[in-house]
Protein backbone atom coordinates (compact mmCIF):
# COMPACT_ATOMS: atom_id res chain seq x y z
CA UNK A 1 0.00 0.00 0.00
CA UNK A 2 0.97 3.72 -0.67
CA UNK A 3 1.02 5.09 2.80
CA UNK A 4 0.18 8.71 2.92
CA UNK A 5 0.85 11.31 5.92
CA UNK A 6 -1.47 14.21 6.46
CA UNK A 7 0.77 16.24 5.06
CA UNK A 8 1.00 14.07 1.85
CA UNK A 9 -2.73 13.75 1.90
CA UNK A 10 -3.08 17.44 1.70
CA UNK A 11 -0.33 17.97 -1.37
CA UNK A 12 -2.28 15.04 -2.95
CA UNK A 13 -5.81 16.87 -2.56
CA UNK A 14 -4.17 19.91 -3.62
CA UNK A 15 -2.69 18.17 -6.90
CA UNK A 16 -6.12 16.47 -7.79
CA UNK A 17 -8.28 19.94 -7.34
CA UNK A 18 -4.68 21.25 -9.37
CA UNK A 19 -5.67 18.65 -12.52
CA UNK A 20 -9.59 18.37 -11.71
CA UNK A 21 -9.03 22.16 -13.73
CA UNK A 22 -5.97 21.53 -15.64
CA UNK A 23 -5.97 17.53 -17.13
CA UNK A 24 -7.95 18.02 -19.85
CA UNK A 25 -5.94 20.48 -21.73
CA UNK A 26 -2.43 19.04 -20.17
CA UNK A 27 -2.45 15.18 -20.40
CA UNK A 28 0.82 14.51 -21.95
CA UNK A 29 2.90 17.07 -20.21
CA UNK A 30 1.58 15.63 -16.48
CA UNK A 31 3.51 12.48 -17.62
CA UNK A 32 7.33 12.41 -17.96
CA UNK A 33 8.63 9.92 -15.37
CA UNK A 34 9.25 11.47 -11.96
CA UNK A 35 6.61 14.34 -12.76
CA UNK A 36 5.31 15.07 -9.37
CA UNK A 37 1.80 14.68 -10.81
CA UNK A 38 2.50 11.66 -11.83
CA UNK A 39 0.61 10.20 -8.63
CA UNK A 40 -2.83 11.99 -9.40
CA UNK A 41 -2.61 11.26 -13.42
CA UNK A 42 -2.10 8.04 -12.91
CA UNK A 43 -4.60 7.58 -9.90
CA UNK A 44 -7.31 9.20 -12.50
CA UNK A 45 -6.05 5.93 -14.61
CA UNK A 46 -6.70 3.30 -12.33
CA UNK A 47 -2.82 2.93 -11.79
CA UNK A 48 -1.15 3.11 -8.61
CA UNK A 49 2.14 5.11 -8.61
CA UNK A 50 4.38 3.09 -6.25
CA UNK A 51 7.76 3.99 -5.58
CA UNK A 52 8.73 1.03 -3.12
CA UNK A 53 6.66 -1.25 -5.04
CA UNK A 54 8.35 0.04 -8.61
CA UNK A 55 11.90 -0.48 -6.75
CA UNK A 56 11.17 -4.30 -5.92
CA UNK A 57 9.66 -4.73 -9.06
CA UNK A 58 13.07 -3.28 -10.69
CA UNK A 59 15.56 -5.58 -9.16
CA UNK A 60 12.70 -8.54 -9.57
CA UNK A 61 12.69 -7.84 -13.38
CA UNK A 62 16.18 -7.81 -13.72
CA UNK A 63 16.58 -11.01 -11.95
CA UNK A 64 13.89 -12.15 -14.71
CA UNK A 65 16.06 -10.72 -17.60
CA UNK A 66 19.13 -12.66 -16.33
CA UNK A 67 17.35 -15.63 -16.42
CA UNK A 68 16.57 -14.79 -20.14
CA UNK A 69 19.63 -15.48 -21.93
CA UNK A 70 18.37 -17.63 -23.89
CA UNK A 71 18.68 -20.41 -26.39
CA UNK A 72 17.83 -19.34 -29.84
CA UNK A 73 14.20 -19.97 -31.99
CA UNK A 74 14.32 -23.52 -33.82
CA UNK A 75 16.21 -23.39 -36.91
CA UNK A 76 14.07 -22.60 -40.73
CA UNK A 77 12.03 -24.75 -42.34
CA UNK A 78 10.41 -24.46 -45.83
CA UNK A 79 8.08 -21.56 -44.87
CA UNK A 80 8.93 -18.01 -43.70
CA UNK A 81 10.70 -18.28 -40.26
CA UNK A 82 13.93 -16.71 -39.02
CA UNK A 83 17.04 -18.36 -38.95
CA UNK A 84 18.80 -19.70 -35.81
CA UNK A 85 21.52 -17.08 -36.85
CA UNK A 86 19.47 -14.23 -36.71
CA UNK A 87 18.00 -15.08 -33.87
CA UNK A 88 21.17 -15.57 -31.34
CA UNK A 89 21.78 -12.20 -32.03
CA UNK A 90 21.70 -10.26 -28.57
CA UNK A 91 19.66 -7.39 -30.89
CA UNK A 92 16.69 -9.85 -30.06
CA UNK A 93 16.47 -10.13 -26.62
CA UNK A 94 14.18 -8.13 -24.96
CA UNK A 95 16.31 -4.90 -24.07
CA UNK A 96 16.66 -3.25 -21.03
CA UNK A 97 16.86 -0.08 -21.25
CA UNK A 98 14.46 3.11 -22.35
CA UNK A 99 13.18 2.90 -25.73
CA UNK A 100 15.70 4.55 -28.01
CA UNK A 101 14.97 8.28 -29.41
CA UNK A 102 13.55 7.80 -32.95
CA UNK A 103 15.00 9.49 -35.58
CA UNK A 104 12.08 11.60 -36.90
CA UNK A 105 10.98 10.59 -39.79
CA UNK A 106 9.69 12.99 -43.22
CA UNK A 107 6.61 11.98 -42.44
CA UNK A 108 6.49 12.43 -38.49
CA UNK A 109 7.25 16.11 -39.01
CA UNK A 110 5.80 18.70 -41.27
CA UNK A 111 2.98 18.41 -43.33
CA UNK A 112 1.79 15.43 -41.46
CA UNK A 113 -1.51 15.94 -39.87
CA UNK A 114 -1.08 13.03 -37.85
CA UNK A 115 2.48 13.55 -36.79
CA UNK A 116 1.60 13.36 -32.35
CA UNK A 117 -0.69 10.29 -33.01
CA UNK A 118 2.41 8.54 -35.34
CA UNK A 119 4.92 8.95 -32.90
CA UNK A 120 2.84 7.86 -30.09
CA UNK A 121 1.50 4.83 -32.37
CA UNK A 122 5.31 4.14 -32.58
CA UNK A 123 5.88 4.13 -29.69
CA UNK A 124 3.30 2.58 -28.15
CA UNK A 125 4.08 -1.00 -30.56
CA UNK A 126 7.08 -0.73 -29.98
CA UNK A 127 6.84 -1.03 -26.09
CA UNK A 128 4.26 -4.03 -26.64
CA UNK A 129 6.86 -5.87 -28.98
CA UNK A 130 9.27 -5.77 -26.36
CA UNK A 131 6.92 -7.33 -24.09
CA UNK A 132 6.19 -9.78 -26.86
CA UNK A 133 9.59 -10.65 -27.75
CA UNK A 134 10.71 -11.40 -23.82
CA UNK A 135 7.41 -13.91 -23.90
CA UNK A 136 7.94 -15.59 -27.46
CA UNK A 137 11.64 -16.46 -26.34
CA UNK A 138 10.31 -18.17 -23.32
CA UNK A 139 7.32 -19.92 -25.13
CA UNK A 140 10.12 -21.49 -27.51
CA UNK A 141 13.16 -21.89 -24.80
CA UNK A 142 10.60 -23.84 -22.46
CA UNK A 143 9.06 -25.76 -25.44
CA UNK A 144 5.80 -24.91 -24.30
CA UNK A 145 4.14 -24.20 -27.72
CA UNK A 146 4.25 -28.12 -28.47
CA UNK A 147 2.19 -28.91 -25.19
CA UNK A 148 -0.67 -27.14 -26.96
CA UNK A 149 -0.81 -24.76 -23.88
CA UNK A 150 -2.27 -21.24 -24.66
CA UNK A 151 -1.55 -19.46 -21.73
CA UNK A 152 1.88 -17.83 -22.47
CA UNK A 153 0.37 -16.36 -25.25
CA UNK A 154 -2.31 -15.42 -23.76
CA UNK A 155 -0.48 -13.44 -21.06
CA UNK A 156 1.57 -11.65 -24.54
CA UNK A 157 -1.57 -10.66 -25.64
CA UNK A 158 -3.07 -8.89 -22.54
CA UNK A 159 0.00 -7.54 -21.72
CA UNK A 160 0.77 -6.07 -25.32
CA UNK A 161 -2.94 -4.41 -25.64
CA UNK A 162 -2.43 -2.93 -22.05
CA UNK A 163 0.83 -1.22 -23.06
CA UNK A 164 -0.58 -0.13 -26.18
CA UNK A 165 -3.54 1.56 -24.32
CA UNK A 166 -1.16 3.07 -21.85
CA UNK A 167 1.17 5.10 -24.12
CA UNK A 168 -1.82 6.34 -26.14
CA UNK A 169 -3.23 7.58 -23.24
CA UNK A 170 -0.21 9.32 -22.28
CA UNK A 171 1.14 10.40 -25.71
CA UNK A 172 -1.98 10.40 -28.08
CA UNK A 173 -3.62 14.08 -28.67
CA UNK A 174 -7.57 13.94 -28.39
CA UNK A 175 -9.88 11.92 -26.91
CA UNK A 176 -9.26 8.00 -26.43
CA UNK A 177 -11.35 5.36 -28.12
CA UNK A 178 -10.26 1.89 -28.99
CA UNK A 179 -11.28 -0.91 -30.90
CA UNK A 180 -9.15 -4.17 -29.55
CA UNK A 181 -9.32 -8.02 -29.78
CA UNK A 182 -9.12 -8.99 -25.93
CA UNK A 183 -11.45 -8.11 -23.17
CA UNK A 184 -11.25 -8.72 -19.41
CA UNK A 185 -14.03 -11.30 -19.17
CA UNK A 186 -11.99 -14.55 -18.71
CA UNK A 187 -9.68 -12.98 -16.89
CA UNK A 188 -12.53 -11.68 -13.99
CA UNK A 189 -13.27 -15.87 -13.88
CA UNK A 190 -12.51 -18.19 -11.03
CA UNK A 191 -9.43 -19.67 -11.61
CA UNK A 192 -8.02 -17.36 -13.93
CA UNK A 193 -6.11 -15.90 -10.54
CA UNK A 194 -2.34 -16.69 -12.06
CA UNK A 195 -2.51 -15.88 -15.62
CA UNK A 196 -3.41 -12.33 -13.70
CA UNK A 197 -0.75 -12.47 -11.89
CA UNK A 198 1.64 -13.11 -14.52
CA UNK A 199 0.13 -10.62 -16.82
CA UNK A 200 -0.02 -7.60 -14.30
CA UNK A 201 3.89 -8.52 -12.65
CA UNK A 202 4.94 -9.34 -16.61
CA UNK A 203 3.39 -5.31 -17.63
CA UNK A 204 5.14 -3.81 -14.67
CA UNK A 205 8.75 -4.93 -15.40
CA UNK A 206 8.14 -4.02 -18.87
CA UNK A 207 6.99 -0.37 -17.80
CA UNK A 208 10.13 0.03 -15.22
CA UNK A 209 12.36 -1.69 -17.85
CA UNK A 210 11.37 1.18 -20.37
CA UNK A 211 11.69 4.13 -17.72
CA UNK A 212 9.23 6.43 -19.61
CA UNK A 213 6.73 6.49 -17.33
CA UNK A 214 6.76 6.42 -13.23
CA UNK A 215 3.65 4.06 -12.55
CA UNK A 216 2.38 0.95 -11.43
CA UNK A 217 -0.93 -0.97 -12.61
CA UNK A 218 -2.94 -3.25 -9.92
CA UNK A 219 -4.79 -6.25 -10.60
CA UNK A 220 -7.90 -4.29 -10.70
CA UNK A 221 -5.91 -1.71 -13.04
CA UNK A 222 -4.84 -4.34 -15.30
CA UNK A 223 -8.56 -5.62 -15.83
CA UNK A 224 -9.65 -1.96 -16.41
CA UNK A 225 -7.17 -1.18 -18.86
CA UNK A 226 -7.70 -4.12 -20.90
CA UNK A 227 -11.66 -2.94 -21.21
CA UNK A 228 -10.55 0.04 -22.86
CA UNK A 229 -10.40 -1.62 -25.90
CA UNK A 230 -13.88 -2.47 -25.69
CA UNK A 231 -14.83 0.31 -28.07
CA UNK A 232 -17.54 -0.62 -31.19
CA UNK A 233 -15.48 2.04 -33.38
CA UNK A 234 -17.81 2.79 -36.59
CA UNK A 235 -18.08 5.78 -39.22
CA UNK A 236 -17.92 8.74 -36.76
CA UNK A 237 -15.19 10.28 -34.42
CA UNK A 238 -11.35 8.95 -34.01
CA UNK A 239 -10.92 5.17 -32.65
CA UNK A 240 -7.75 3.22 -32.12
CA UNK A 241 -7.25 -0.11 -34.04
CA UNK A 242 -5.35 -2.54 -32.55
CA UNK A 243 -4.65 -6.37 -32.52
CA UNK A 244 -2.33 -7.00 -29.67
CA UNK A 245 -0.80 -9.79 -31.12
CA UNK A 246 -1.74 -11.11 -34.59
CA UNK A 247 -1.21 -13.79 -35.59
CA UNK A 248 -0.84 -16.03 -32.86
CA UNK A 249 -0.34 -19.36 -33.83
CA UNK A 250 2.69 -18.10 -35.40
CA UNK A 251 3.49 -16.52 -31.86
CA UNK A 252 3.15 -19.90 -30.61
CA UNK A 253 5.51 -20.96 -33.01
CA UNK A 254 8.22 -19.30 -32.74
CA UNK A 255 7.70 -17.47 -35.98
CA UNK A 256 6.13 -14.45 -37.67
CA UNK A 257 3.28 -12.51 -36.02
CA UNK A 258 3.03 -8.66 -35.27
CA UNK A 259 1.45 -5.41 -33.14
CA UNK A 260 -1.12 -4.08 -35.44
CA UNK A 261 -2.76 -1.01 -34.29
CA UNK A 262 -4.21 1.80 -36.61
CA UNK A 263 -6.49 4.68 -36.56
CA UNK A 264 -9.75 4.87 -38.06
CA UNK A 265 -10.69 8.75 -38.27
CA UNK A 266 -14.96 9.10 -39.67
CA UNK A 267 -14.97 5.62 -40.87
CA UNK A 268 -11.68 5.68 -42.82
CA UNK A 269 -7.96 4.73 -41.61
CA UNK A 270 -5.35 7.52 -41.84
CA UNK A 271 -2.82 5.95 -39.97
CA UNK A 272 -0.86 2.30 -39.10
CA UNK A 273 1.62 0.91 -37.78
CA UNK A 274 3.18 -2.71 -37.73
CA UNK A 275 5.42 -4.24 -35.26
CA UNK A 276 6.73 -6.99 -36.90
CA UNK A 277 9.46 -8.68 -34.06
CA UNK A 278 10.54 -11.33 -36.32
CA UNK A 279 10.60 -10.11 -39.49
CA UNK A 280 14.09 -9.42 -41.38
CA UNK A 281 14.34 -5.96 -41.67
CA UNK A 282 15.71 -6.38 -45.67
CA UNK A 283 13.71 -8.03 -48.04
CA UNK A 284 12.79 -11.69 -47.83
CA UNK A 285 12.00 -12.34 -51.06
CA UNK A 286 14.32 -14.99 -53.06
CA UNK A 287 15.60 -16.32 -49.73
CA UNK A 288 14.06 -19.90 -50.21
CA UNK A 289 12.56 -19.25 -46.85
CA UNK A 290 15.30 -18.67 -44.68
CA UNK A 291 16.59 -15.07 -43.73
CA UNK A 292 20.03 -13.98 -44.44
CA UNK A 293 20.75 -13.29 -40.92
CA UNK A 294 20.77 -9.98 -41.37
CA UNK A 295 18.86 -8.09 -38.63
CA UNK A 296 15.37 -8.61 -38.06
CA UNK A 297 12.69 -6.50 -36.13
CA UNK A 298 10.89 -4.44 -39.04
CA UNK A 299 8.05 -1.71 -37.76
CA UNK A 300 5.73 -0.62 -40.82
CA UNK A 301 4.07 3.02 -40.61
CA UNK A 302 2.26 5.06 -42.84
CA UNK A 303 0.01 7.65 -42.55
CA UNK A 304 -2.91 8.96 -45.72
CA UNK A 305 -0.78 10.84 -48.05
CA UNK A 306 2.27 10.46 -46.58
CA UNK A 307 3.38 7.04 -48.06
CA UNK A 308 5.02 4.18 -46.29
CA UNK A 309 7.96 3.73 -44.39
CA UNK A 310 9.81 0.79 -42.61
CA UNK A 311 12.94 1.19 -39.89
CA UNK A 312 14.16 -1.46 -37.18
CA UNK A 313 12.41 -2.15 -33.92
CA UNK A 314 15.66 -0.74 -32.65
CA UNK A 315 15.19 2.58 -33.93
CA UNK A 316 17.45 2.91 -37.28
CA UNK A 317 16.26 5.47 -39.65
CA UNK A 318 13.26 5.59 -41.24
CA UNK A 319 13.43 4.56 -45.40
CA UNK A 320 10.46 4.93 -47.49
CA UNK A 321 9.29 1.89 -48.99
CA UNK A 322 6.89 0.75 -52.08
CA UNK A 323 5.41 -2.05 -53.76
CA UNK A 324 7.16 -3.98 -56.46
CA UNK A 325 6.72 -2.85 -59.79
CA UNK A 326 5.61 -6.52 -61.73
CA UNK A 327 3.57 -5.90 -64.30
CA UNK A 328 3.81 -9.91 -65.74
CA UNK A 329 1.83 -12.89 -63.49
CA UNK A 330 4.82 -15.29 -64.24
CA UNK A 331 7.09 -13.42 -62.43
CA UNK A 332 4.97 -12.43 -59.36
CA UNK A 333 5.42 -14.41 -56.32
CA UNK A 334 2.09 -14.54 -53.59
CA UNK A 335 1.50 -14.66 -49.84
CA UNK A 336 -0.57 -16.11 -47.82
CA UNK A 337 -1.64 -17.63 -44.40
CA UNK A 338 0.16 -19.92 -42.93
CA UNK A 339 -2.43 -21.51 -41.67
CA UNK A 340 -4.54 -23.47 -43.98
CA UNK A 341 -8.05 -23.11 -41.26
CA UNK A 342 -7.57 -19.31 -42.04
CA UNK A 343 -7.12 -19.20 -45.68
CA UNK A 344 -7.96 -21.70 -48.86
CA UNK A 345 -4.71 -22.86 -49.87
CA UNK A 346 -6.59 -24.89 -52.65
CA UNK A 347 -8.58 -22.18 -54.15
CA UNK A 348 -5.31 -19.61 -53.79
CA UNK A 349 -3.56 -22.45 -56.01
CA UNK A 350 -6.39 -22.41 -58.26
CA UNK A 351 -6.31 -18.32 -58.80
CA UNK A 352 -2.34 -18.75 -59.00
CA UNK A 353 -2.59 -21.18 -61.58
CA UNK A 354 -5.27 -18.81 -63.34
CA UNK A 355 -3.24 -16.17 -63.32
CA UNK A 356 0.67 -18.15 -64.40
CA UNK A 357 2.74 -17.34 -61.45
CA UNK A 358 5.20 -19.90 -61.30
CA UNK A 359 6.39 -19.46 -57.76
CA UNK A 360 4.83 -21.18 -54.98
CA UNK A 361 2.76 -19.76 -52.12
CA UNK A 362 5.34 -18.15 -49.22
CA UNK A 363 2.80 -18.65 -46.24
CA UNK A 364 3.51 -16.45 -43.59
CA UNK A 365 1.65 -15.20 -40.49
CA UNK A 366 0.04 -12.48 -39.56
CA UNK A 367 -0.56 -8.63 -41.25
CA UNK A 368 3.56 -9.07 -41.51
CA UNK A 369 2.22 -10.35 -44.75
CA UNK A 370 0.87 -6.37 -45.60
CA UNK A 371 4.59 -5.21 -44.73
CA UNK A 372 6.50 -7.59 -46.67
CA UNK A 373 3.85 -6.72 -49.99
CA UNK A 374 4.66 -3.15 -49.00
CA UNK A 375 8.44 -3.03 -49.70
CA UNK A 376 8.30 -5.12 -52.61
CA UNK A 377 9.11 -8.79 -51.09
CA UNK A 378 6.48 -10.46 -52.98
CA UNK A 379 3.67 -9.30 -55.50
CA UNK A 380 0.11 -10.67 -54.17
CA UNK A 381 -1.35 -11.68 -51.33
CA UNK A 382 -4.47 -13.88 -51.44
CA UNK A 383 -6.69 -14.53 -48.09
CA UNK A 384 -9.99 -16.70 -48.58
CA UNK A 385 -11.08 -17.59 -44.85
CA UNK A 386 -13.61 -20.74 -44.83
CA UNK A 387 -17.63 -20.21 -45.60
CA UNK A 388 -19.13 -18.45 -42.45
CA UNK A 389 -15.80 -16.00 -41.10
CA UNK A 390 -16.73 -12.90 -39.98
CA UNK A 391 -13.26 -10.89 -40.69
CA UNK A 392 -12.27 -8.10 -37.75
CA UNK A 393 -11.09 -5.07 -38.62
CA UNK A 394 -8.50 -5.13 -36.19
CA UNK A 395 -6.74 -8.14 -38.68
CA UNK A 396 -6.21 -5.63 -41.45
CA UNK A 397 -7.01 -1.79 -40.69
CA UNK A 398 -3.21 -1.42 -40.18
CA UNK A 399 -1.88 -3.52 -43.14
CA UNK A 400 -3.97 -1.99 -45.40
CA UNK A 401 -2.88 1.42 -45.09
CA UNK A 402 0.90 0.07 -44.90
CA UNK A 403 0.30 -1.49 -48.12
CA UNK A 404 -2.17 1.35 -49.88
CA UNK A 405 0.41 3.88 -48.95
CA UNK A 406 2.97 2.11 -50.82
CA UNK A 407 2.02 2.28 -54.14
CA UNK A 408 -0.87 -1.40 -53.51
CA UNK A 409 -4.13 -1.85 -53.82
CA UNK A 410 -6.85 -4.03 -50.96
CA UNK A 411 -9.90 -5.20 -51.87
CA UNK A 412 -12.33 -7.78 -51.37
CA UNK A 413 -13.16 -10.21 -53.89
CA UNK A 414 -15.62 -8.40 -55.30
CA UNK A 415 -13.34 -5.95 -56.16
CA UNK A 416 -14.71 -3.54 -53.62
CA UNK A 417 -13.24 -1.15 -50.98
CA UNK A 418 -12.24 -2.48 -47.79
CA UNK A 419 -15.15 -0.49 -45.66
CA UNK A 420 -13.79 -0.39 -41.87
CA UNK A 421 -16.67 1.77 -40.52
CA UNK A 422 -18.91 -0.63 -39.54
CA UNK A 423 -17.92 -1.75 -36.61
CA UNK A 424 -15.56 -4.70 -35.28
CA UNK A 425 -16.61 -6.61 -37.93
CA UNK A 426 -15.48 -6.12 -41.79
CA UNK A 427 -19.04 -6.47 -43.71
CA UNK A 428 -17.52 -9.03 -46.65
CA UNK A 429 -18.14 -12.42 -47.06
CA UNK A 430 -15.46 -12.98 -50.04
CA UNK A 431 -11.92 -12.65 -50.24
CA UNK A 432 -9.29 -10.37 -49.49
CA UNK A 433 -7.08 -9.70 -52.24
CA UNK A 434 -3.91 -7.30 -52.50
CA UNK A 435 -1.34 -6.17 -55.31
CA UNK A 436 -0.12 -3.57 -57.23
CA UNK A 437 -1.74 -1.47 -59.47
CA UNK A 438 -0.44 -3.23 -63.15
CA UNK A 439 -1.77 -6.71 -62.03
CA UNK A 440 -4.78 -5.55 -60.04
CA UNK A 441 -7.17 -6.07 -63.22
CA UNK A 442 -5.58 -9.88 -64.40
CA UNK A 443 -5.78 -10.82 -60.53
CA UNK A 444 -9.04 -9.89 -59.87
CA UNK A 445 -10.52 -11.40 -63.24
CA UNK A 446 -8.62 -14.78 -61.92
CA UNK A 447 -9.82 -14.48 -58.68
CA UNK A 448 -13.23 -14.15 -59.88
CA UNK A 449 -13.75 -17.07 -62.15
CA UNK A 450 -11.96 -19.29 -59.60
CA UNK A 451 -14.45 -18.55 -56.98
CA UNK A 452 -17.67 -19.32 -59.83
CA UNK A 453 -15.93 -22.41 -60.34
CA UNK A 454 -15.52 -23.35 -57.02
CA UNK A 455 -18.80 -22.67 -56.52
CA UNK A 456 -19.96 -24.42 -59.81
CA UNK A 457 -18.23 -27.58 -58.49
CA UNK A 458 -19.64 -27.02 -55.11
CA UNK A 459 -22.97 -27.07 -56.99
CA UNK A 460 -22.55 -30.53 -58.20
CA UNK A 461 -21.55 -32.14 -54.68
N1 LIG B 1 -11.20 -19.55 -39.02
C1 LIG B 1 -10.55 -18.45 -39.39
N2 LIG B 1 -10.55 -18.05 -40.66
C2 LIG B 1 -9.88 -16.97 -41.04
N3 LIG B 1 -9.18 -16.19 -40.20
C3 LIG B 1 -9.16 -16.55 -38.92
C4 LIG B 1 -9.82 -17.69 -38.46
N4 LIG B 1 -9.61 -17.79 -37.13
C5 LIG B 1 -8.85 -16.75 -36.81
N5 LIG B 1 -8.59 -16.00 -37.88
C6 LIG B 1 -7.87 -14.77 -37.95
O1 LIG B 1 -6.68 -14.89 -38.69
C7 LIG B 1 -5.67 -14.19 -38.01
C8 LIG B 1 -4.34 -14.72 -38.33
O2 LIG B 1 -4.03 -14.18 -39.55
P1 LIG B 1 -3.39 -14.94 -40.74
O3 LIG B 1 -4.41 -15.83 -41.32
O4 LIG B 1 -2.84 -13.90 -41.62
O5 LIG B 1 -2.19 -15.72 -40.12
S1 LIG B 1 -2.02 -17.24 -39.99
O6 LIG B 1 -1.02 -17.63 -40.92
O7 LIG B 1 -3.24 -17.93 -40.24
O8 LIG B 1 -1.57 -17.44 -38.61
C9 LIG B 1 -6.01 -14.38 -36.61
O9 LIG B 1 -5.45 -13.33 -35.90
P2 LIG B 1 -5.04 -13.57 -34.39
O10 LIG B 1 -6.24 -14.13 -33.70
O11 LIG B 1 -4.71 -12.20 -33.96
O12 LIG B 1 -3.87 -14.50 -34.41
C10 LIG B 1 -7.51 -14.33 -36.58
O13 LIG B 1 -8.01 -13.05 -36.38
MG1 LIG C 1 -5.35 -11.06 -35.68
Amino acid sequence: MYVQTPAGLLVRLIHVIGLISWAPSCRVSFFPAGHRYNLDMAARMGLLYHPVLLASASSSSRALALSRARLPYPPTFHTYRRSASAAASPRLRPCRRLLPARAMSSSETAGNPYAAELAAAKKAVTLAARLCQAVQQDIVYSGVQSKADKSPVTVADYGSQILVSLVLKMEAPGSFSLVAEEDSEELRKDGAEEILENITDLVNETIVDDGSYSIYFSKEGILSAIDDGKSEGGPSGRHWVLDPIDGTKGFLRGDQYAIALALLDEGKIVLGVLACPNLPLSSISNLNGSSSGDQVGALFSATIGCGTEVESLDSSPPQKISVCSIDDPVDASFFESYESAHSMHDLTSSIAKKLGVQAPPVRIDSQAKYGALARGDGAIYLRFPHKGYREKIWDHAAGSIVLTEAGGIVIDASGNDLDFSKGRFLDLDTGIIATNKHLMPSLLKAVQEAIKEQNQAASLL
